[in-house]
């Protein structure tokens, strides 16, 4: 059974009556790997938050429809939401810093993440948030450092121990690389990897960059301004795009190295 399926979803901003998105379909089962790229404004975090249920103030699914993991979100309270978000489905965002708070230690934080959605005691939960760090990879020292201690990566890598804290089905990872260097970028890839080898979690990726998307994702949907010109098994969008859109984006990630990450087919 899927985990994700986006079903034709039409999302507008009931302020204009603008539609934003304008018809995004994809199915994603266990283990499965989906990236959406496309160009700023294209609507790719919007389709995301529309999973998650928190899409700003003011817009809606106007049509089509979400299920997540055999529920039809539309029919959800904002408890129902609320149990799922974290527990289901759970994301990552670019900027890992603003989602910490400065003044606490990053393990007291994640630790607090594990109290409230596994409902563990506080020295459990620290022991707990302890091997969520270390299977992100990050010493037990983490634990007691507040974020200004940490790079970027080991911040980001700490924002993932807490969004699988609760051993989601599926994880939203919206341009969780973008502001960090190549090398990076490329650990937490390969963790986000791992984590989807040992545990079957399936995952989203929002990339304005193709060479994420040719290294991890099996399908991709490419996005411009709230449409998707072009959908399909990565090496068949990446190798032999029809749209011109997508020849674009390819052309123009050439010029900086995108074939190291092509295989030819
Ligand atoms: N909170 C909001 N209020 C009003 N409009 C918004 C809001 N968030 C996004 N939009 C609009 O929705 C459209 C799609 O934005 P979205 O953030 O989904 O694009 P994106 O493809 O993720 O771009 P980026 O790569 O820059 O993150 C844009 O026109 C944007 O201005």
């Amino acid at each position: 059974m899927s985990v994700l399926a986006l079903d034709a979803v039409r999302i507008r901003n009931d302020v204009d009556g603008r539609e934003i998105v304008r018809g995004v379909s994809f199915t994603l089962e266990p283990g499965g790997v989906v990236g959406i790229v496309g160009e700023s404004g294209s609507g790719k975090t919007i389709t995301c938050r529309a999973a998650l249920g928190i899409l700003p103030e003011h817009f809606t699914i106007a049509s089509g429809r979400i299920d997540l993991d055999g529920h039809d979100v539309a029919t959800l309270t904002p408890k129902q939401w609320t149990g799922l978000r974290g527990s289901t489905i759970s994301a990552v965002f670019q900027d890992p810093a603003s989602y910490l708070n400065p003044s606490l230690t990053v393990g007291s934080q994640v630790a607090e993440v594990v109290r409230v959605k596994l409902g563990l005691r506080r020295k459990a939960a620290r022991l707990h948030a302890i091997e969520l760090l270390s299977s992100v990879r990050l010493g037990k020292a983490v634990f007691d450092q507040y974020p200004h201690e940490l790079s970027g990566g080991m911040l980001q890598r700490s924002l993932i121990a807490a969004a699988i804290a609760a051993e989601p089905k599926v994880l939203i990872a919206d341009e969780a690389t973008t502001a960090l260097d190549v090398t990076v970028q490329a650990e937490i890839l390969d963790l986000l990897a791992d984590l989807r080898d040992t545990t079957g979690l399936a995952l989203v990726v929002v990339s304005h960059d193709l060479a994420v998307v040719a290294q991890f994702c099996d399908e991709v949907l490419v996005m411009r301004e709230g449409e998707v010109v072009e959908q399909g098994p990565v090496e068949k969008i990446l190798y032999h795009p029809e749209h011109e859109y997508t020849q674009l984006l390819i052309a123009e990630h050439e010029s900086y190295g995108l074939e190291r990450y092509l295989v030819p087919s």
